[in-house]
């Protein structure tokens, strides 16, 4: 393929996944698949075009005079992220073969604009709301939060299945599989793998006997807060995949009973092969909208963790295109659902049992103010502090990030039940 053609290429990718719900990964290869004629070279500058293109979606379409189409994009990312010349994108755009048609004149005057023009939020690449919700959480960090939000090339992280490996095993299978892994910082049972060029962590031996599972750092944290012990019983409320339900079967070395809810059946038939291939044992429980189907767990809970349903926000390193589709109506309908999942979720916990609430959002309409609304309506839950590795004291309230932790962004709080 010609460059010319790969940017037109770009350019419709781009178009799919602005008018679909779909991960941009699964566009990108469906696209390989129906276009046999590109080769390994063209499927990757396609792809590097495309989520270079995402991760400053803002800017362009700024750039671009609100424009949000994908040849409008990659034009922009043309002058703006590759530095060229007016001549040379003209050049790129001559309509001859495969390549995108000549450049408008409305495009030709949208590329004069300076980059020092730009507002602060059409910089960070994210939504205008996002940016303004960062800001009041991270005061004069809000930027460097931002870039590292957005920034490319995040970590794979895997949890080491202590049940049937140690760190050190897996760390030597690794090696041998011709990786590097990494000691990560704050998780004792972590390897950290660079994503670049990307492992097939799925065709690894390890992956396949269980031990060792793809989860991100903070992932890991959140789950180890949250205090699970053997001979407990732990709800995990929201357990969707089921990452973190393996996670809080480590913590209870087996030995207890730990029930995983969800309220879509085939997520929770996703669990079974993972807890098969760990060698742990849960219950799985389909729940309903308002919590129906838990009431035999009512106050029987030593911990319910709520992993709740939200906008993701602290994992738009891993999907850029969410940034995009992020919207205040949407956060607030999430807020208003943490606030019910919650206040179900508080029904199965014993006295003096504890309840846990964690995100990978780092909106403040999905962390504060949705705890603040549980704390107003259950004063029978009292907020119990942790102290995360980083931290000097203990906290009631941890938020992970990728420009603090270095992990994916979480927010996570505990609390006891009592009268
Ligand atoms: C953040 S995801 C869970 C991710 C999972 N814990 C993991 O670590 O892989 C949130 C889950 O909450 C579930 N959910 C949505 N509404 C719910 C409700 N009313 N009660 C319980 N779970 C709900 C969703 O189906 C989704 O699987």
């Amino acid at each position: 393929m010609t460059p010319a053609a790969r940017l037109a290429a770009a350019a419709s990718i781009l178009d799919s996944i602005a008018q679909g719900r779909q991960p941009a990964e699964v566009v990108v290869k469906a696209w390989g698949q129906q276009n046999r004629y590109a080769g390994s070279k063209d499927r990757k500058a396609i792809a590097d075009r495309v989520y270079k293109v995402l991760r400053a979606r803002g800017r362009l379409s700024w750039i671009m005079g609100g424009r949000e189409d994908g040849r409008a994009l990659v034009i922009g990312s043309l002058a703006t992220l590759d530095g060229l010349s007016l001549e040379e994108i003209e050049a790129l755009h001559t309509g001859e073969g495969y390549g995108p048609g000549p450049l408008s004149k409305h495009e030709r005057g949208r590329l004069a604009i300076k980059d020092s023009e730009l507002p602060g939020w059409v910089e960070a690449g994210l939504p205008e709301f996002v940016v303004e919700d960062l800001k009041a959480t991270f005061g004069e960090g809000w930027a460097a939060e931002a870039h590292a939000l957005m920034a490319p090339r995040a970590p794979i992280d895997l949890r080491i299945n202590g049940a049937v490996a140690t760190v050190e095993d897996v760390e030597a299978e690794l090696r041998a599989a011709g990786l590097s892994p990494e000691p990560m910082p704050w998780s004792p049972w972590g390897l950290r793998l660079t994503s670049e060029p990307p492992p097939n962590i799925q065709a690894l031996e390890g992956f396949k006997a269980g031990r060792f599972e793809v989860q991100d750092e903070g992932s890991q944290v959140v789950t180890w807060l949250a205090d699970a012990r053997p001979e407990m019983t732990v709800v995990d409320y929201c357990a969707g995949g089921g990452g973190k339900t393996l996670a809080l079967a480590q913590a209870m070395q087996g030995k207890g009973r730990l029930v995983a809810c969800d309220v879509v059946q085939k997520r929770l038939d996703n669990i079974q092969p993972r807890l098969a291939r760990a060698g742990v044992e849960a219950e799985l429980g389909l729940l309903g909208q308002n919590g129906g189907g838990a009431e035999a767990l009512n106050g029987e809970a030593d911990l319910v963790f709520v992993d709740a349903p939200c906008s993701g926000s602290g994992t738009l390193r891993r999907h850029p295109e969410e940034a995009w589709r992020l919207k205040p109506d949407e956060v607030e309908r999430l807020h208003a659902l943490q606030v019910r999942i919650m206040g179900q979720a508080a029904k199965l916990v014993k006295m003096g049992g504890r309840l846990v609430y964690v995100t990978c959002s780092l909106l403040s309409r999905e962390n504060e103010a949705s705890l603040d609304a549980f704390e107003a309506a259950n004063p029978g839950f009292r907020p119990v502090p942790v102290t995360p590795p980083w931290a000097e004291g203990p906290q009631a309230r941890v938020r992970l990030s990728p420009g603090s932790t270095g992990t994916d962004g979480f927010f996570f709080a505990a609390y006891e039940r009592g009268e």
